[in-house]
């Protein structure tokens, strides 16, 4: 016979309350689409990779609809400077040439496309991978980056101005995990260099998703960057759109993102640390939330919170 003794009882019972904590946001998120935007360093540090595919393909298992956008700016520019090709950054975008954008291609769909396809695929065949180029998801448009209030070409750089969510949609409905990269063709075919955090909001936005949740290498939002690391843990989109012009370098297009993602409907942007591991999973099913999050207005932050 073997028996309980008290102190592990009362382990077994703190798993329980874990565990039965995610009940209120199982039940809301239920068969729930999330565009997850997958960057900065939880994308470098292999733990951090392998417990990423985890929280995604646990998703998918507690009933929710992952689809996974991402990003690949420090593995291009590793890339780039093997090849001895200069690159640099004006407002958060980088300045992409041709023979760049060759590169950036190469990297974004080739290799961290595989590589993130792969990881997911170690617990099942959930993941397919494809790219703006595939199906017509997504339309680029070249853009300029603001710079000072300036506008200043970029080279190919483009804004998503269309997205076709049928092959996207089509894979989600056969219990498929979509792994996005985000070069996308302009109205001529000519393929452009888009931001991942741009491409996730973009998706978002037309699948209708519940949420965008954003990954990255800071704790979230910072009220006042780079002089404090006080984390603003909830604002509307009218005073994200007031501070926006305050913002720098990656900040930029990541609370844009968020920004249009509000904007297009989406109830819920959220950028949260991806240094953290599993903190995706925290972010979606516990009370406590993490990092920050921007919602269409003040009465729909306390619905959500409540
Ligand atoms: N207000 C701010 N709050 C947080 N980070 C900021 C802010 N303004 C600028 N940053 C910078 O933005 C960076 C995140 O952007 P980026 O490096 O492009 O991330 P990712 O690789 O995840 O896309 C942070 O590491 C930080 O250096
Ligand atoms: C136009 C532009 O800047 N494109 C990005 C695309 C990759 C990306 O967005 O990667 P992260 O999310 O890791 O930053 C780039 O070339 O780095």
């Amino acid at each position: 016979m073997s028996t309980v003794n008290r102190p592990d009882h009362a382990v077994a019972q703190e798993k329980a309350a874990t565990l039965i904590e995610a009940l209120p946001w199982l039940e809301r998120f239920h068969n729930a689409i999330v565009v997850i935007k997958y960057g900065g360093n939880a994308m470098t540090d292999k733990e951090l990779q392998r417990a990423f595919a985890e929280d995604i393909v646990f998703l998918r298992y507690a009933g929710l609809r992952p689809v996974v956008v991402h990003g690949g700016g420090p593995q291009i520019n590793e890339m780039l400077s093997r090849l001895g090709i200069p690159t640099e950054f004006r407002g958060g975008l980088r300045v992409t040439t041709p023979e760049a954008m060759e590169v950036v291609r190469m990297v974004l769909v080739g290799q961290v496309g595989r590589e993130l396809v792969g990881l997911v695929n170690s617990h099942g065949p959930f993941a397919v991978g494809l790219s703006g180029e595939d199906a017509g998801l997504f339309t680029a448009e070249r853009r300029t980056a603001t710079v000072e209030g300036t506008p200043v070409d970029i080279g190919l750089v483009g804004d998503v101005v269309s997205v076709r969510p049928e092959a996207v949609r089509d894979l989600i409905d056969a219990g498929r995990i979509p792994v996005v990269s985000s070069v996308a063709p302009d109205a001529e075919g000519l393929v452009h260099n888009v931001n991942a955090d741009t491409a996730a909001a973009a998706l978002a936005v037309a699948l209708g998703a519940r949420k965008l949740v954003i990954l990255t290498d800071v704790e979230g939002l910072y009220r006042d960057w780079p002089n404090s690391t006080e984390v603003i843990s909830s604002l509307t989109a009218d005073e994200l759109r007031e501070m926006l012009p305050t913002l720098s370098s990656g900040m930029v297009p990541k609370m844009e993102a968020c920004l249009r993602a509000v904007d297009g409907g989406v109830p819920q942007a959220h950028v949260i640390d991806g240094r953290v591991a599993h903190s995706l999973l925290l972010e979606i099913f516990t009370d406590a939330g993490i990092g920050t999050m921007v919602l269409p207005a003040r009465q729909e932050a306390e619905k959500e919170n409540s």
